[in-house]
């Protein structure tokens, strides 16, 4: 995963990761990504787009990439390994109904980040460690209306994870500033959010910026007790 961000001398333990809307329009979106990093701290941007014809994904990751590299933001591009290599993100996110790990990984090269979702699945997420994951994600821990999700993950399977296990670990599913602290006390070291962030009635900088402080004040120990 992604090494400090420069804003920061020391990165806080648990950092957001965004993922784009489910279907955006580049030339339109790219102010948003930009204000949104600009906002605060962002360890990640995941491109994801469903429902997309292959030249729209790299049309997208032409205009949105050189946005996130140029602020040492990882970026990830979901469900395609070979567009993601061919279009130099950093990384690719799959899916257990996705290309496999192993696959993905060959395709990638061995220092771009592979992300596996585990979904609630202790099994899944050693499996994912074991074959050399850069992080493993979980959810949905809450409601969205960005993904029908099949999987609901509890806190405690992040406590669990984060006390045994080095390979970082994602939670995502219906995060907001409201409810992360549960989440980033139990020792997410990420939290992956859409509707948060982009959905925010303030705007996307609105959205990054309350999350940073939600994250920082569960950390500190004053965010919302559970
Ligand atoms: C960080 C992160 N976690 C989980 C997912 C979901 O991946 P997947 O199950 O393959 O579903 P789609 O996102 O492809 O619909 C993710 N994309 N990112
Ligand atoms: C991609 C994905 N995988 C599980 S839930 C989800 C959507 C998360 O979006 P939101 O933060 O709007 O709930
Ligand atoms: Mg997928």
């Amino acid at each position: 995963m992604p090494q400090a961000n420069h804003r920061q001398a020391e990165p806080p333990a648990c950092r957001l990761y965004l993922v784009t809307p489910p279907a955006l329009e580049p030339a339109a979106f790219a102010p948003l990504l930009t204000r949104a990093l600009d906002a605060g701290d962002v360890a990640c941007v995941q491109l994801r787009l469903k429902d997309c014809s292959d030249d729209d994904i790299r049309r997208a990751c032409d205009v949105l990439r050189p946005i996130a590299q140029e602020r040492e933001v990882a970026f990830i591009l979901n469900d395609h390994p070979a567009l993601a290599r061919e279009t130099g993100c950093d990384g690719v996110h799959v899916g257990q109904s996705d290309t496999p790990y192993r696959q993905a990984r060959k395709i990638v090269g061995p220092d771009a980040i592979v992300g596996v979702t585990c979904h609630d699945s202790r099994h899944f997420a050693m499996v994912a460690a074991e074959d050399g994951a850069d992080y493993v994600a979980f959810g949905a821990f809450f409601p969205t209306q960005t993904k029908t999700a099949e999987y609901h993950a509890t806190p405690d399977l992040l406590r669990w994870w984060s006390e045994l296990m080095e390979v970082p670990c994602v939670a995502i599913g219906g995060i907001t500033a409201d409810n992360c602290a549960p989440l980033v006390r139990a020792g997410a070291d990420f939290l992956a959010v859409v509707n948060a962030v982009w959905g925010h009635p303030d705007g996307p900088a609105a959205g990054v910026k309350a999350l940073n402080a939600a994250i920082a004040a569960a950390l500190a120990g004053t965010g919302d007790a559970a």
